[in-house]
């Protein structure tokens, strides 16, 4: 298979998107974002409520359109060549999206069968996903009987039966304890270090960056930051992230005062 990764011999970006804006109706909630995520690379896309994070990645994996800007997923424009470009894409989206009346097992088939795998093919795959999340023995269990956060890790083997290079996880933490975010940030991590998986992570929740992680803060549908923690904090001549944030997002709000 011909593939887009490598362009004019360079590592071409998992994800692109230039100069992307959207509204609904006549509402603007994303203002000429450009951003670009590396092959491998872990990003955490941090926005308070209501700042686009979904948006964004509604419009990456079209389930809106009508928008001004680029999208390009491993070099495939989203638009323009869109078989290509969503065999490239996962994604764990912010309302669970498993079927709770079947096994776990049944999840994953009925997802290779839409990505147009074989039964033994779609088995397989969905196998060696679970043992990477640690779920192998509970393929024959319902969903339903799963604790919350051994259903994130399904999902997160489900997005990756089909190899896409670009995982994106919206806000994939919420209703998780302590415990089950922290191994949950874990294994996001581990993904792209060992299987080279770029992962784009949309939260609100500062705890879930860790030191040296790509922050990109979006608010109000506009990029304030992209950099590391550290850049940012020093940039902004502040001692952690939350002060970062709160000088970032919390500007008309201290105007306000
Ligand atoms: N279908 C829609 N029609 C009109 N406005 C919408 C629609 N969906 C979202 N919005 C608005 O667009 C803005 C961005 O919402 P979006 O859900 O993308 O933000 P978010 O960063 O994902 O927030 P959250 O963390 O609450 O999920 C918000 O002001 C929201 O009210």
């Amino acid at each position: 298979m011909s593939d887009a990764n490598v362009r004019h011999g360079e590592a071409v970006p998992a994800l692109e998107i230039r100069q992307l804006s959207f509204a609904y109706g006549d509402r603007r909630v994303l203002d000429d974002v450009s951003l670009s995520v590396e092959a491998g690379e872990f990003v955490v896309l941090l926005g308070p409520n209501g700042a686009g994070k979904t948006t964004l990645f509604s419009l990456i994996t079209r389930l809106h359109d009508r928008r001004q800007g680029e999208i390009r997923i491993g070099g495939y424009d989203v638009r323009r060549q869109a078989v290509q470009a969503h065999a490239r894409i996962g994604v764990v989206f912010q309302q669970p999206t498993l079927d709770l009346d079947l096994s776990v097992a049944q999840n994953l088939a009925y997802h290779g069968a839409l990505h147009g795998m074989g039964r033994r093919e779609a088995k397989a795959r969905a196998l060696a996903q679970l043992e990477r999340v640690g779920l192998d023995d509970q393929r024959r269990t319902r969903v339903r009987r799963l604790s919350g956060g051994q259903r994130r890790r399904v999902e997160i083997a489900r997005g990756l039966m089909h190899g896409p290079r670009l995982l994106l996880l919206d806000e994939p933490t919420v209703g998780l304890d302590i415990a089950s975010r922290r191994e949950l940030v874990e294994h996001a991590h581990r993904l792209c270090a060992e299987e080279g998986v770029a992962v784009l992570w949309a939260t609100h929740l500062i705890d879930e960056v860790r030191p040296g992680d790509r922050v990109v803060v979006l608010h109000r549908g506009k990029l304030l930051a992209d950099e590391r923690t550290e850049a940012l904090t020093a940039r902004l001549g502040v001692e952690t992230l939350g002060e970062a944030f709160d000088l970032l997002v919390g500007d008309e709000e201290a105007a306000c005062k």
